[in-house]
């Protein structure tokens, strides 16, 4: 259902193009604790792992602490007056604690926020460009052409739309740019939060075959969803949060036909027998 078609003419993608050696890693979360002031417990005892080259989805309601679970991967946490109060981030041999955004993306962790955020007055291209600022590749131009090349490649429609204005893109172009502007950074591994919110059903099968083609070159993806059919359906193994702990964990074919997750998140009534 959500095969890679890819553009007519469009070179055939590459691997990642990141040089030797920087292949992706295991991301582990182990026990987690994450306060926001001293009222907001956000996450508690949260212990996860993304094996290096696989996708793994986050699920959990409004509030879950998915997003939370995000930013203190991505060093991003701070920005949001939280910190980590227990528990370890390791990506590979790499501790992430108390990292910043700019350690994250030069260890290859980069995030693409809830809500599409594009610089609205900048060109498509200009925001890809501004997405190749936190570069990690050591080619002369930080692998800034072949970057682009691939994310035109992913995103047809923003190649025909490279100097258009952000601000002007459908929803849906929006979201392909914000994941297009986190790829110029030639992530290892790569955090997507709720990138089918508010679209329509034919874009987010384009943004789950985009997000297949990006795994299949060699990125590994943790994938916070609402849309949890979506998310089950490309990810190895998934994780549901329920008020900042994990409450239910597995390969993610097996959760899609739990009960519960069928339940609470896939909309489904409770199955007979
Ligand atoms: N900057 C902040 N300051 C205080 N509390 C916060 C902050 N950000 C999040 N929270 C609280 O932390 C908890 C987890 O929020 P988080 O955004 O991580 O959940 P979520 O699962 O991503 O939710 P949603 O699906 O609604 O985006 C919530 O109780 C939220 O109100």
């Amino acid at each position: 259902m959500f095969g890679f078609r890819a553009r007519p003419g469009a070179p055939p993608p590459s691997r990642s193009g990141a040089p030797p050696g920087d292949g992706p890693a295991d991301l582990r979360v182990d026990g987690l604790q994450v306060r926001y002031g001293r009222a907001v417990t956000a996450l508690d005892d949260v212990s996860l792992t993304v094996p290096a080259g696989g996708v793994v989805a986050l699920l959990g309601s409004n509030g879950a602490g998915k997003t939370t679970l995000l930013r203190a991967v991505s060093g991003t946490l701070r920005l949001y007056r939280g910190g980590v109060t227990a528990g370890t981030v390791t990506y590979g041999d790499r501790s992430l604690d108390g990292t910043d955004p700019v350690a994250a993306v030069r260890a290859g962790v980069v995030q693409v926020p809830e809500g599409r955020r594009v610089f609205g007055g900048m060109t498509v291209d200009e925001n890809l460009r501004a997405g190749g600022l936190g570069r990690v590749r050591r080619d002369a131009d930080g692998g800034n052409a072949a970057a682009r090349e691939r994310v035109y490649g992913l995103f047809p429609r923003l190649a025909e739309r490279t100097g258009q204005r952000a601000g002007l893109l459908s929803g849906g172009e929006q979201q392909m740019l914000a994941i297009g502007r986190a790829l110029m950074a030639w992530p290892r591994l790569l955090l997507l939060d709720e990138p089918s919110l508010g679209l329509a059903p034919l874009m987010v099968e384009r943004i789950a075959e985009v997000v297949r083609e990006i795994h299949a070159q060699g990125t590994s993806v943790l994938l916070v969803e609402q849309n949890a059919a979506m998310a089950l359906a490309l990810a190895d193994h998934a994780y549901v949060l329920e008020v900042g702990r994990v409450g239910l964990s597995g390969p993610a074919e097996e959760l899609s036909r739990s009960d519960e997750v069928g339940r609470l998140y896939l909309g489904e009534g409770v199955r007979a027998g």
